[in-house]
């Protein structure tokens, strides 16, 4: 993937040069320190290998260049935020695929998890699964009051399994015993249920998710930013390093789980009844 400078917003001088890629799109303002990272992936920011490999590029563009403190992460697809790992790479492939896809899927997670970068997800849209996953990584989680935007990880509907490092993630965001509920029931939440959870950290109306996102940024940004660092590296830590320990280990199991036939029938009985639902 290439990273392509697009041309300044009208009437905003330099620092709103976006750049990024074919499915990630970075309005930077280097004003304030803040760059926005959209993800459009249409029609659901299904999280491609090639997404996965934009994600990182233009996540670590942001990380090398010191103007940038902090990032929201939001879509740029109407109604979803992310429809989660793209079911398409999990299904029909050989292992060796499967093993590429999957450590691209560790690699955003240990990228984003460890960030030391602000990072808030301004969750715009449904967030299932590894959309879910992904505003879990961030230090704040905006919801948009919209009914239809539910969020969880809800892999045991699929017949799949979330593993060991998703449940770290939520067990850290929610607790054991809501985690271990939410994980098991592969519960999708609603708005109000996920604040009352903890699993978001604000519910607001639609058309201020990226307001409210700003604000909450500026508060983050006030806090000098090496005592942040090390205070977010000393709560999440020992949780990467369970997973870096045994990357290869975790691949593998991921390769032998995913090409179960069982599990491969699943995939595909849940991508044919997504399918028929629109029918
Ligand atoms: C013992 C331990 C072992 C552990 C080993 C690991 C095991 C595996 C780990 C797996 C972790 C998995 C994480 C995941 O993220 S799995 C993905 C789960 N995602 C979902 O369940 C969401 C599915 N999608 C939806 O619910 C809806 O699409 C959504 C609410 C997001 C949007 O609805 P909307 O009506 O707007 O859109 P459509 O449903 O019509 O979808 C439009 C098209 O997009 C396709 N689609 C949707 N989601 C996905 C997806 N995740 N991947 C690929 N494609 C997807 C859908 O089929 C439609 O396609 P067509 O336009 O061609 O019909």
């Amino acid at each position: 993937a290439t990273i392509r400078r697009t041309e300044p917003t009208a009437g905003s001088g330099d620092s709103a040069r976006r750049f990024g890629t074919q499915r990630v799109l970075v309005e930077p303002d280097a004003a304030s320190g803040v760059a926005v990272m959209k993800f459009k992936n249409p029609p659901v920011n299904s999280l491609s290998l090639e997404l996965l490999t934009e994600f990182i590029i233009s996540l670590e563009k942001l990380e090398n260049d010191k103007t940038f403190r902090g990032v929201i992460l939001t879509s740029d697809c109407p109604r979803v935020f992310s429809a989660g790992l793209d079911l398409t790479e999990m299904c029909g492939k050989n292992p060796a695929h499967y093993a590429e896809y999957w450590k691209a899927v560790q690699e955003l997670w240990l990228r984003l998890y460890l960030s030391n970068l602000v990072l808030i997800a301004a969750i715009n849209g449904a967030c299932p699964a590894g959309g879910c996953l992904i505003s879990l990584t961030c230090d704040y989680r905006i919801l948009a009051d919209n009914p239809k935007y539910l969020i969880g990880l809800n892999e045991t509907l699929l017949g799949i399994v979330a593993p060991f490092w998703f449940k770290d993630t939520l067990v850290n965001t929610i607790g054991h015993r809501a985690s271990e509920q939410a994980l098991q029931l592969g519960l999708l939440f609603l708005p109000a249920e996920a604040l009352q959870v903890g699993l978001v950290d604000q519910v607001v109306p639609e058309d201020q998710v990226l307001s409210t996102a700003l604000s909450v940024m500026a508060r983050w940004m006030a806090i000098p930013d090496h005592a942040r660092q090390l205070t977010k590296n000393m709560m999440r830590k020992t949780t990467v390093d369970r997973l870096v320990k045994q990357r290869d280990a975790d691949i593998q199991n991921f390769v032998s789980f995913i090409s179960r036939d069982s599990i491969q029938k699943s995939l595909q009985m849940y991508l044919e009844k997504l399918k028929q639902k629109k029918g």
